[in-house]
């Protein structure tokens, strides 16, 4: 079992409940993502990018945070995470479709660009990076007010060659902001393969900036939660930020618009497929006895009208009215 030893969810922490709880969202984010994928092909939405391959980290991860009271900077692949934290399939939904409804934005953000003030959950956004500075922002407002809930971002590795990463690195650094930087490793970055994009760790980068780093196997959900509970205790005790390397795989292709088959196998796609950590985490759910391939069936059929509903809701709900175009673009008042 490449999970560990039987029930160390229990030693970590977390109940019985729990694990099966991370299962189900991981699951539900699968079954969000296929429908999505077949709505952009039906012309129903626009357009989407799938996070599939990197569920059973972000679910770790999510676990370990504390919901509305920490404050969320995912990027555009982090259904899961969201999901985790408070989001449900039916907000997604409104947002892929960009209807008057979508929580975050009544439907004026490009598909996809979700986020929920009441979870705490910033836009998404697709510039890459612009979230990193901004999380130190948020974090050094914590720190300000003595407010102790941590900041968590995340971003892919390719993104952590723009200079905002290294800009707001170095500032929660500099200033032992309570922030978790989470670089979600899927080794591509579109096209670009992880070796022509950096020579050395990722992690290792959090040395540069005096705080620590550490690579974590993705695949591998009760160990993305023990990594990230501890980077959280470490920020709650105000000795800084911690830079997580999270090494996964993009089993789709990187999003509706793209051709993967141009610079990558179908051997090397099924490969890592069969490593997703879903599958194993569902063979270690199996063989503690707390989960079953009855269970799972039904599971499926269950989360698989869920999807119906809310795709259902948002394909009749209204678009945001032409007239509404300019709201939220520019103040109102006399200028004061
Ligand atoms: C500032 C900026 N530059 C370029 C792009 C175009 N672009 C969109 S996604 C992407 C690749 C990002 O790769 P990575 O950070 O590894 O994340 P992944 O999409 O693989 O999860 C690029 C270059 C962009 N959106 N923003």
């Amino acid at each position: 079992m490449s999970i560990g030893q039987l029930y160390k969810h229990r030693s970590l922490g977390l109940s019985d409940d729990d694990a099966v709880r991370m299962y189900t969202v991981m699951s539900l984010a699968t079954r969000f993502d296929e429908r999505a994928f077949m709505l952009q092909r039906a012309g129903k939405i626009p357009f989407h990018v799938s996070g599939m391959g990197q569920y059973a980290g972000q679910v770790g991860m999510a676990f370990a945070m504390q919901s509305q009271k920490d404050y969320f900077l995912p990027y555009y692949r982090d259904y899961a995470f969201v999901l985790s934290v408070g989001m449900t399939v039916k907000d997604l939904m409104l947002a892929i479709f960009c209807k008057a409804e979508d929580v975050n934005s009544g439907g004026r953000q490009m598909a996809g660009h979700f986020g929920d003030r009441k979870n705490h959950i910033v836009t998404a956004s697709s510039p890459v990076t612009t979230q990193v500075p901004h999380a130190a922002g948020i974090a050094l407002a914590a720190k300000m007010k003595r407010q102790d809930f941590v900041t968590f971002v995340s971003f892919g590795e390719g993104s952590s060659n723009q200079g905002d990463f290294h800009e707001g690195c170095n500032f929660a650094g500099v200033h032992k902001l309570p922030v978790i930087f989470v670089c979600e490793n899927n080794q591509y970055a579109i096209s670009v393969p992880i070796h022509k994009q950096v020579a050395g760790k990722i992690a290792d980068r959090a040395i540069g900036y005096g705080f620590p780093g550490v690579q974590v196997d993705g695949t591998d959900v009760l160990e993305m939660y023990r990594v990230t509970k501890e980077a959280r205790e470490r920020a709650l005790r105000g000795e800084g930020p911690t830079l997580i390397e999270m090494m996964c795989y993009r089993i789709m292709p990187h999003s509706t618009s793209d051709d993967d088959m141009l610079y990558r196998t179908k051997e090397e796609v099924e490969e890592n497929r069969k490593k997703d950590g879903i599958l194993k985490f569902k063979e270690y759910l199996i063989a503690c006895e707390l989960w079953s391939e009855e269970q799972d069936l039904e599971l499926q059929d269950r989360q698989k009208q869920e999807v119906n509903e809310a795709t259902k809701y948002a394909d009749l709900a209204p678009y945001p009215k032409p007239e509404d175009t300019l709201l939220h673009v520019y103040a109102e008042g006399d200028g004061k």
